[in-house]
């Protein structure tokens, strides 16, 4: 047994001591997720006794974090647009810069499914489902379709429909991008893998290390996947409707490049919380 308060303070210290830029942070994470206990306790009840098996989970979550896994691959689930999200091996965790594409199609999305009554999104490359759930949950009368070529990850998407209430809207499908989709989207979003072969070596090890190779590597200059994702989008884009990519900061003139050479007309250019170029939007 040990009381709250110490087991905050000693995972903090055993973080700093790592070298984790975020010891404070994520040793509160680590111990309200294995302790049950709210940001709250720790203020108002710091002598809580915890019993000695949960400290002993604390103390191993604390070590992998020490040794460089993200706290939130420890703990197995992270927020995205507000919604709790579970992890797996084979998702990317979902970043906050995403929710910028999710910002910057919501009012189409909206305006699509009051004049129609209906919104029919596809989310290419769906990894958690991140950006389709968070649309899901906002537009009541959208349907999303979340495409992924990693079984594994739509397994983990397919479950956090289904713990958000959202699977009855949410068509976990597997395709190799455009393989086996049929039909017409008002909406078509996706946050690709787009980092380069150069990038590849000079990412930081908690990326490297734990986010899936699938969901990063775009090829050797980052844009394949935007190649193929070009390639098949007008056939399957309802006349009037979008299309919303995530992108490198840098590659915004390359792939407008590769949608307008396919007919598309730029819509809109978003940027994400660091002030990067993030997100391209095109009819
Ligand atoms: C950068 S992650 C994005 C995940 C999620 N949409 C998000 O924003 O957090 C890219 C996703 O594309 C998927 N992917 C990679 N190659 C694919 C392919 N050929 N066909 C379909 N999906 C693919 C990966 O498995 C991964 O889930």
């Amino acid at each position: 047994m040990a009381d709250l308060q110490s087991v905050l303070r000693g995972a903090r210290t055993r973080l700093s001591e790592a070298g984790v830029s975020s010891a404070a942070l994520d040793a509160r994470i680590l111990v309200e997720h294995f302790s049950g206990t709210a940001r709250e306790d720790a203020i108002l009840r710091p002598s809580l006794e915890l019993a000695g098996r949960i400290v002993q989970t604390i103390e191993q979550a604390v070590e992998r974090r020490a040794g460089g896994e993200p706290v939130h691959r420890i703990i197995g689930e992270r927020e995205f647009f507000g919604l709790p999200l579970k992890l797996s091996a084979e998702t990317l965790e979902p970043r906050p810069d995403t929710e910028t594409l999710v910002e910057a199609v919501l009012p189409f999305c909206r305006e699509t499914a009051a004049r129609e009554g209906e919104c029919r999104i596809l989310d290419l490359g769906t990894g958690t489902g991140a950006i389709a759930l968070a649309l899901l949950s906002q537009v009541p009368e959208a349907h999303a379709w979340g495409v992924d070529v990693a079984p594994g990850a739509l397994e983990t998407a397919a479950a956090n429909a289904e713990a958000l209430g959202l699977s009855g809207r949410f068509a976990p499908t597997l395709s190799d991008w455009w393989e086996k989709i049929e039909g017409c989207f008002h909406l078509i979003v996706t946050n690709p893998p787009y980092i380069s072969g150069t990038e590849m070596e000079a990412l930081v090890d908690e990326v490297r290390r734990f986010d899936p190779t699938r969901a990063l590597y775009g090829g050797v200059d980052g844009l394949d996947a935007y190649r193929k994702i070009a390639t098949g989008a007008r056939r399957h884009l309802e006349k009037d409707g979008l299309v919303a990519l995530e992108i490198g900061w840098q590659q915004g003139d390359a792939v407008s490049a590769l949608f307008v050479a396919e007919g598309f007309e730029p819509a809109g250019r978003f940027r994400d919380f660091g002030n990067n170029e993030r997100v391209l939007l095109f009819r």
